[in-house]
């Protein structure tokens, strides 16, 4: 939310123009904050559910998106749609933004988006949907689900109602197998409640998995998604998201072109437009703590650090069993250093030693790290298919954020 001049009251940030009286000259105490100055001009901005107004570079995929789920808006099943692209890429925030284009279009169609990291049951998808539904959780858990779908879809026809359900990081259900059964609940839910429209949209950012092979083709003859891909941002598509966002979220001048420049290389580097983000709040807030009025290198640099530590925690921490052991297992080996050079030959050797794997599955988990940014994979000139495994971080700092072995 933004500050406007008539809600200043004393506790409330102020402007950094109304902290510099025009008539005294200057002085060096006049270049520093005060203790309840601020530079950050609306932090709504930088939280992680934040919405822009302005989503840059995905008009397409907007469209497509919108064009996959009109025919609710006029009473008609809507097309399922799956958003595929690595983190960060904008899968989550578009859906976000055309699902408030549904409500504010119509109140025939009840958009229900559902954080699959968290919600891991066909019981807890339904569960959400009650709620949106009917304002409150649903009375018991542990029942039957068709003690959740019976009056959903009595309040679906009730209302002429279409409902849409986005399952948002979607292969998180294929960890508790039940990508297959929230999938099938939904689409054919018409079989079982007639005159019951339904859609879904799917988000999932793990390239190394494929719906297909977890879906019944019965279920997959129904599902049949429209395709969506979100590609990664290039380095100028990073600055001006990011130039964005410092215009929105913070007062003129408090991040200077160099810095804003050095943000976007580091963005980069992490792959994951939310480091951006998140280096630019911590920057300014090391700014404001050491009572700067713009942020200088060593603010980015500090920030960097701790950015850098959480966002490799959450990464880490979201691998299914199977790509985080290969973790650990390619951390340790670069930290005793028993090889020089880490190929995957090797790599597959030596983890085959620790358990039975097929080179299929360790290949899908190698491409898993590599598409997180935790690994780089890079073909060996004039060797043939050998590719080199290499660490995007120091092997310590991510035992530590992993905390694995
Ligand atoms: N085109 C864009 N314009 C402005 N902000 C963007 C854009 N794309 C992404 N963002 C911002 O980047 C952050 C991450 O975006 P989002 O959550 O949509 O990514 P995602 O592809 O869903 O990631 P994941 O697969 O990890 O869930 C959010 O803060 C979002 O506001």
């Amino acid at each position: 939310m933004s500050v406007s001049p008539e809600t200043i009251t004393i506790f409330t940030p102020r402007p950094l123009n109304q902290y510099h009286p025009a008539p005294r000259p200057l002085t060096m105490s006049q270049h520093y904050l005060m203790y309840n100055q601020t530079l950050i001009r609306d932090p709504e901005v930088f939280e992680f559910n934040y919405t822009p107004d302005a989503i840059h570079y995905r008009d397409i995929q907007l469209r497509q998106l919108a064009g996959a789920l009109s025919p609710a808006l006029q009473g008609a099943s809507p097309i399922n749609a799956n958003l595929r692209g690595p983190p960060g890429t904008g899968k989550t925030t578009c859906v976000r933004r055309i699902f408030s284009e549904l409500e504010e279009t119509s109140s025939c169609v009840v958009p229900v988006f559902v954080n699959c990291e968290s919600v891991g049951t066909a019981f807890r998808v339904f569960a959400a949907v009650f709620e949106r539904l009917f304002g409150q959780q649903p009375p018991l858990s542990g029942i039957p689900l068709q003690r959740l779908t019976d009056p959903i879809a009595a309040e679906l026809i009730r209302r002429e109602a279409v409902l849409i359900v986005c399952l948002d990081d979607a292969n998180y259900l294929s960890q508790t197998g039940q990508f297959d059964v929230v999938i099938r609940s939904l689409v054919r839910m018409y079989e079982n409640y007639p005159g019951v429209k339904t859609g879904v949209v799917t988000t999932i950012s793990d390239h190394s998995f494929c719906p297909l092979t977890v879906l019944d083709p019965a279920v997959i003859s129904v599902w049949q998604p429209d395709e969506i891909l979100f590609s990664p941002y290039g380095e100028d598509e990073v600055r001006s998201i990011l130039q964005d966002r410092i215009r929105m979220g913070l007062y003129q001048g408090v991040i200077p072109p160099g810095i804003l420049d050095h943000i976007t290389a580091l963005t980069m580097e992490a792959g994951d437009l939310r480091v951006g983000i998140d280096l630019l709040k911590h920057s300014v807030l090391t700014a404001e703590r050491d009572a700067h009025i713009s942020v200088v290198e060593d603010n980015v640099n500090t920030a960097y650090e701790t950015a850098r530590g959480a966002h490799l925690t959450l990464l880490i921490e979201g691998l299914k069993p199977g790509p985080e052991r290969l973790l650990s297992h390619i951390i340790q080996m670069k930290q005793e250093e028993q090889t020089a050079s880490l190929t995957s030959r090797i790599l597959y050797e030596s983890f085959k030693e620790t358990r039975d794997i097929s080179y299929t599955a360790f290949r899908s988990w190698l491409r898993r790290l590599s598409d997180l940014r935790l690994i780089d994979i890079r073909q060996r000139a004039a060797k043939g298919n050998a590719h080199e495994i290499e660490l995007r971080f120091d092997p310590g700092l991510m035992e530590n954020c992993a905390d694995i072995n």
